[in-house]
């Protein structure tokens, strides 16, 4: 199956102006290994997503066998099955509760006959499993690492797709578990690879192909060997050379020519014995040999031509203006954002009727104006289950049980449920002005404003210290479970190969999905309230440091608009 992109780019989902990959051209024939470089950041596991059909092109096409991928907005899920991604951590793709149901997950979508999957199960474990450690009910999450690695590696083979898209996938395994990944490579006869990865010692032998990337855009595409030749092209993207490359560069300079494409310490080695002898032999005949030429110095590298890269500092302009088109509530004093959140907070929960109740949500829905469009994504993500639960609750509450009723003894009182409503839309606008605070604050601002304003109750001896730990780790979990929900979720439409429109889960994987985000959940919470049990000092909050908290006049007119909001909604409470 041959993949071609033709111009084809993807924006960042929270800014269209923002470009992650540029009008990328590419074809990638069956029966190679393709291998994207270039330095972190420059596009490669964007790319890896857009094949892999995970994430959509902005514009351009991408075809396989000259048929589109994207067909109105969704992926085609035939081609889908041809294509298996493994991330970047691996062992973080796992969810299910047994390795058999690790490896069930991955072959669902295929349809196997019992036999075939088990066949498939076997071979995966032989050459992904030397110890014996993969007992089929034992959990994932009691392997290792490294373990977990092999496991994430082997239920991608075992699912043999066609193409091969490995995003790092040698980084944190032993030597003899990328020896025994090379293996497999070499010996797949058919599909291809494509392979983002930092370690050009491993995978420079074996490529086909090398594919620079830099800030988005190809800047390369050659043989490993000539791309070898062409240091200063590598070091322009921001990558290294192999190491032997580095040694014959080395070498050079000491007067012992070898060429800089031997590419195996075997090769290298070889290289510099000859280079040697040939010295040797030189100065044994008192003849003064200069330097043999290179080989292949000067050639071009194969394919494309080299572009420039975008000078950085244009880069770092188009990064600044981005950042201060978005970033008007973010420039904000936070004591401003608590005290306001505060008062909208409190100006809310006062409210007995409807009218005082929209006319409380009137500000915090205008606090959303000019917020990133990733952000409101985020928010949405929020208001669907809260909206469930709402309409649950006011089910429930309206629900009435008479025992007298000679008929049905189940009724329905409209006006317990409309009070009930009246309760959750108060919470839900308490919640949404909580949702604001989190994702218009750093959240090193938002701690430091919290302080600020505990440091007077501190003051009065009031044990503050766990308050404010758990409000910041209140606040920080808001964006933390989006992310992470983001996460599982695009993890769970490569394994499981849903056709779906990007951002959705099908119902089906939910519970798959539901588990292992919440043990991510409590492992990043013990973290980070270690991290931040860590950052107190004797005892003391985390010291203010002044130049977070810079108070300015746009503060105190956010401030004195909350005043003047929450005296408002104080008159029209009842
Ligand atoms: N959803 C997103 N919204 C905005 N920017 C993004 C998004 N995803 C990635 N980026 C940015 O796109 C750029 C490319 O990211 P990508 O992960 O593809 O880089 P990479 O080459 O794989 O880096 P590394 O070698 O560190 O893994 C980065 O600058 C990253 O910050």
């Amino acid at each position: 199956m041959t993949i071609e992109l033709e111009h084809l780019s993807v924006c960042a989902s929270d800014d269209q102006h923002h470009e992650l990959l540029k009008d990328i051209n590419l074809k990638l024939h069956n029966g190679t290994v393709t291998l994207l470089i270039g330095h972190t950041g420059s596009g490669k596991s964007t790319l890896l997503q857009v094949l892999a059909g995970i994430l959509q092109p902005s514009s351009g096409k991408i075809m396989l066998d000259e048929q589109p991928l994207w067909l109105k907005g969704k992926v085609d899920r035939a081609h889908l099955l041809r294509l298996g991604l493994t991330f970047q951590f691996p062992e973080q793709q796992l969810f299910a509760g047994s390795i058999r149901r690790e490896f069930a997950y991955s072959l669902r979508p295929y349809g196997l006959g019992a036999q075939e999957r088990e066949r498939r199960i076997q071979a995966a474990r032989e050459d992904f499993d030397p110890h014996g450690v993969f007992a089929m009910d034992r959990s994932p999450f009691a392997l290792s690492g490294g373990e977990q690695r092999r496991l994430a590696l082997a239920t991608t083979f075992a699912a043999a797709p066609d193409w091969l898209l490995m995003d790092e996938p040698t980084a944190g395994l032993e030597a003899a578990a990328v020896r025994e990944l090379l293996r497999l490579i070499r010996g797949r006869e058919r599909g291809g690879f494509v392979i983002a990865t930092h370690d050009l010692d491993t995978f420079f032998p074996l490529a086909d192909r090398v594919i620079v990337m830099d800030h988005g855009a190809i800047v390369a595409d050659g043989a490993p060997a000539d791309l070898c030749r062409e240091p200063e092209l590598l070091a322009r993207a921001g990558v290294g050379l192999p190491s032997c490359a580095e040694v014959a560069q080395s070498l050079a300079g000491r007067g012992i020519a070898i060429a800089p494409d031997r590419l195996t310490p075997q090769l290298a080695a070889e290289a510099i014995e000859e280079a040697l002898l040939v010295r040797a032999a030189s100065a044994g005949r008192g003849l003064e040999r200069s330097a043999p030429p290179l080989a292949g110095a000067g050639s071009h590298v194969g394919g494309r031509a080299a572009e420039p890269a975008p000078a950085p500092a244009a880069v770092e302009a188009s990064a600044q203006q981005a950042q201060r088109k978005q970033a008007a509530w973010l420039r904000l004093d936070p004591r401003a954002k608590w005290l306001l959140y505060l008062l909208l907070v409190i100006g809310t929960m006062l409210q007995q009727q409807w009218v005082g109740l929209a006319a409380a949500a009137v500000p915090v829905a205008l606090g959303f104006i000019g917020i990133p469009r990733s952000v409101l994504r985020g928010g949405v993500k929020i208001v669907w289950p809260f909206l469930i639960f709402m309409a649950m609750s006011v089910f429930l509450a309206g629900i009435q049980y008479t025992a007298t009723s000679a008929h049905l003894p189940i009724g329905f009182s409209v006006e317990r449920a409309w009070s009930t409503m009246l309760n959750v839309t108060r919470l839900f606008v308490v919640v949404i002005a909580g949702y604001w605070l989190a994702a218009t604050t750093p959240y090193g601002q938002l701690v430091q404003g919290l302080n600020w304003a505990l440091q007077y109750f501190k003051k009065a001896k009031l044990p503050v210290d766990s308050f404010a730990l758990a409000v910041s780790l209140i606040f920080r979990f808001i964006p933390l479970i989006l992310s992470e929900w983001q996460r599982f979720s695009t993890i769970v439409r490569a394994r499981g190969k849903a056709a779906l429109r990007p951002g959705t889960v099908r119902a089906r994987d939910i519970p798959a999905l539901v588990v292992p985000l919440l043990l991510s959940m409590f492992y990043k919470a013990e973290e980070m309230t270690v991290a931040m049990e860590m950052k107190k000092v004797d005892g003391k909050l985390l010291s203010l440091k002044s130049n977070l908290l810079r108070w300015q006049r746009a503060d105190t007119v956010l401030v004195i608009g909350g005043v003047v909001c929450f005296v408002l909604l104080v008159v029209i409470r009842k």
